[in-house]
């Protein structure tokens, strides 16, 4: 049994963001919910990702969780194995990109990686070890206002050192663009005093020399993004053939429905936009944790206008709004709240014959996904960079999207639903 690439994702919608790109560019790739009990089939896959719920855990539960997942991949015995993280380095202030690091790292008996978030066809790039989002440092772009991750400091090589063991250096853009082989001696003398490297990258070309360059690295860690030119390294090896394997997905019937609670810049146009054309429902935290409103009422109101069109259900608010929320219920409890929420509404619609799900927000997606509880997802056509289509498959199919705070445009939510049709 053996697969080339086994990757762990701290959030979900990062799992199906890295699938996607992993099937694109020619991996047969199996997306798994959790770490599974027990070994499974995987004899028609390339690459697996296991989708975890780590991101805002305390450390010492994300290391345990990853490292269970690191074991479970084990037995397949990968080539390689790649940590995926947000595209903007979501983290806590102790941070889990930090330890789980370290801790993959001990496990795999290695001592050196690369730090490679970016995501140019998203906006993310790295220049002198800070991350943009488009044209803003990271601390200025909104993320500094996240509910539970907020990232006031844009310069990777800082937060990583606050968080991780070992010392951190930079493979600046000068080295970089020079390509492979300028990036792989770079990579060889930072190896000797450092434990990790964090790469600028500007393009997707700069992607594929990191890429080539980090064909040996036993572990990798990064956004979707460091994953494009893995297929090619693994074909390069002889391992493998790449193929064009986008996946039929099934066609469903029945009604869709959006929930919404990420509160990132993007997701808040997408909502506003979608809110034009749809019939939606707040919901309120406060309201909630008050008795005031109830998931009855919202499944009231959702039997009520279920004929007007697909509706949407959304937490998401301001930063303003959010801070209030969160003086008033405390920052866990306040999400806790809508997760919870989130994941009552979609098992009670779920059971009320909705089987297409679109989904804003990495943390609303594992509850959401948790609550219709699927083994693993299959990854079908892209709606937007880094967000796909995907079926739980079985006797009644399902459609989810599960889409990232940032990403998509302004008409997301739209699209999704258009291409679940
Ligand atoms: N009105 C609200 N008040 C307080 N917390 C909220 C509110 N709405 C949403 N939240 C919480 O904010 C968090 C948003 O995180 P989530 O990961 O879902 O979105 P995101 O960070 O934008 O997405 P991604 O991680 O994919 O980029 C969730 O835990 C959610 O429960
Ligand atoms: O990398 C990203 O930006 C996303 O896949 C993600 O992790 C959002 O939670």
């Amino acid at each position: 049994m053996s697969v080339l690439l086994g990757c762990i994702a701290d959030d979900f919608t990062g799992a199906t963001d890295l699938a996607s790109f992993l099937v694109k560019s020619g991996m047969r790739t199996v997306q798994l919910i959790g770490v599974p009990d027990s070994p499974i089939d995987l004899t028609e896959a390339d690459a697996v990702v296991i989708a975890l719920k780590s991101r805002t855990l305390p450390a010492d539960q994300a290391i345990q969780q990853s490292v269970a997942a690191l074991e479970w991949l084990k037995q397949y015995h990968c080539e390689q194995y790649y940590f995926k993280y947000c595209s903007t380095f979501d983290s806590t202030e102790r941070g889990n990109i930090g330890p789980v690091t370290d801790a993959l790292l001990n496990n795999l008996g290695e001592s050196f990686t690369v730090i490679c978030p970016s995501l140019p066809v998203n906006g993310r790039t790295v220049y002198k070890g800070h991350l943009f989002v488009n044209d803003s440092l990271l601390s200025e772009s909104g993320m500094q206002h996240h509910p539970l991750t907020p990232m006031k400091d844009a310069n990777l090589i800082r937060v990583m050192s606050s968080q991780a063991e070992g010392t951190v250096g930079l493979v600046p853009f000068d080295t970089i663009s020079k390509g492979t082989q300028a990036i792989e001696q770079a990579y060889e003398r930072l190896a000797e005093t450092h434990r990790y490297a964090v790469v600028d990258t500007l393009s997707n070309d700069d992607l594929y020399a990191i890429g080539k360059a980090s064909a040996n690295l036993k572990l990798l860690t990064g956004g979707s993004g460091l994953s494009v030119g893995l297929a090619k390294n693994f074909e390069d090896k002889g391992l493998f053939k790449i193929r064009d394997n986008s996946a039929e997905l099934s066609k469903v019937a029945g009604d869709a429905i959006v929930l919404s609670g990420s509160c990132s810049v993007m997701t808040q146009k997408q909502v506003a936009c979608f809110k034009q054309s749809n019939q939606s429902k707040k919901i309120s935290p406060l309201d909630i944790a008050s008795g005031k409103t109830t998931l009855e009422d919202y499944l009231a109101w959702f039997d009520e206008n279920r004929n007007t069109g697909t509706l949407m259900f959304y937490a998401t608010d301001t930063p303003e709004n959010i801070k209030r929320i969160q003086s008033v219920l405390g920052v866990e409890k306040a999400s806790q709240i809508v997760e919870e929420f989130m994941a009552g509404l979609v098992t009670a619609l779920d059971q009320r014959g909705v089987t297409k799900f679109v989904i804003a927000g990495g943390e609303t997606s594992g509850a959401v996904i948790k609550a219709l509880n699927p083994s693993m997802l299959k990854i079908g056509a892209s709606i937007a960079p880094g967000v796909p289509l995907a079926e739980i498959s079985g006797e009644f199919a399902k459609l989810v999207a599960l889409k990232s705070g940032n990403f998509g445009n302004e008409e997301f939510f739209k699209k999704a639903v258009e291409m679940m049709s």
